[in-house]
């Protein structure tokens, strides 16, 4: 079974986290699939697409911990949190409108994922929380530097060094999300929330993401992105951080 599920619409392309039972966290064939995707999504002809993750209960728990607590060394770290930055970058410079549907709670590295993409619209169960400070790391994908293109710089300074967990009218208020959808089934409120932007042609909304993404060089985010990957690995082999994962994988 595919851990990323693409489903190609006339005006939307959805790109499905599949891996419900582990709340959609992301491993190295998530990293692989959503490229795929993101591939075969920017050649068809939608006009957007949403990022969404299986079930009710998460859009994306980050990165998957049960694999990546094996990752020990700041290099062994940087190698992943790099081919997930080179993800996140393919979003945020990606030629369509890009959503982040929450149908779930969006932590750690879900929230990265998020913000990777031009809007955040969430059922009102979800929390989101960038939590890495809790777990003796800070956001490795590169995530933090988008969030301070995409928020006022003391909001998304809060939500990175609290680590907290917002409910969804919070981070509604906090800018983060755009949108709470009311509307059950989920997908069918996505679908409604969105409908304005799908009224104007592909050139149209082609036009004003260029107009946004023309504004924040590649190179210069891509180099932020780098040194924010970089401090990220080097946390990542304290004994804080593994104690932290250790801890998380051994709750009872
Ligand atoms: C590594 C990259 C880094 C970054 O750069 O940002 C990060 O992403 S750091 C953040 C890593 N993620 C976390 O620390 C989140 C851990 N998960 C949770 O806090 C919770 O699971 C949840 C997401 C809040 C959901 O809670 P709940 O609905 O109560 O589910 P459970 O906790 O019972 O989980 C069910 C099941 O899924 C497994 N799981 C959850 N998250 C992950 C994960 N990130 N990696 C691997 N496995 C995960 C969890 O262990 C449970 O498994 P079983 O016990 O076998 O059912």
């Amino acid at each position: 079974m595919k851990k990323v599920k693409l489903i190609e619409e006339k005006d939307l392309t959805w790109i499905v986290l599949n891996r419900e039972k582990l709340r959609n966290a992301i491993d190295v064939d998530v990293m692989d699939q959503l490229l795929e995707a993101l591939h075969l999504a920017k050649i068809n002809t939608s006009k957007a697409v949403v990022l969404i993750g299986e079930g009710n209960a998460a859009f994306c728990s980050g990165g998957d911990l049960s694999v990546f607590h094996e990752l020990k060394t700041e290099q062994q770290a940087l190698g992943m949190l790099s081919k997930m930055q080179n993800v996140l970058e393919e979003i945020f410079y990606f030629p369509k409108l890009t959503v982040s549907a929450l149908n779930g709670t969006a932590v750690g590295g879900g929230c990265e994922l998020a913000t990777s993409c031009d809007l955040r619209i969430a059922a009102p169960h979800v929390k989101v929380g960038f939590i890495q400070g809790s777990l003796g790391i800070t956001t490795g994908w590169g995530g933090a530097s988008m969030l301070y293109e995409r928020l006022p710089q003391p909001v998304a300074m809060e939500m990175l060094m609290t680590s907290r967990v917002y409910k969804a009218d919070e981070a509604r208020a906090l800018g983060f999300l755009q949108g709470i959808i009311l509307k059950e089934p989920f997908i069918e409120g996505v679908r409604e929330w969105l409908a304005p932007y799908l009224k104007v042609e592909n050139g149209v909304i082609a036009a004003y993401k260029h107009r946004f993404v023309d504004k924040v060089s590649r190179d210069d985010l891509s180099t932020r992105m780098k040194e924010e990957v970089a401090l990220c690995a080097k946390l990542w082999e304290t004994d804080e951080h593994h104690q932290a994962v250790d801890a998380f994988l051994n709750r009872t």
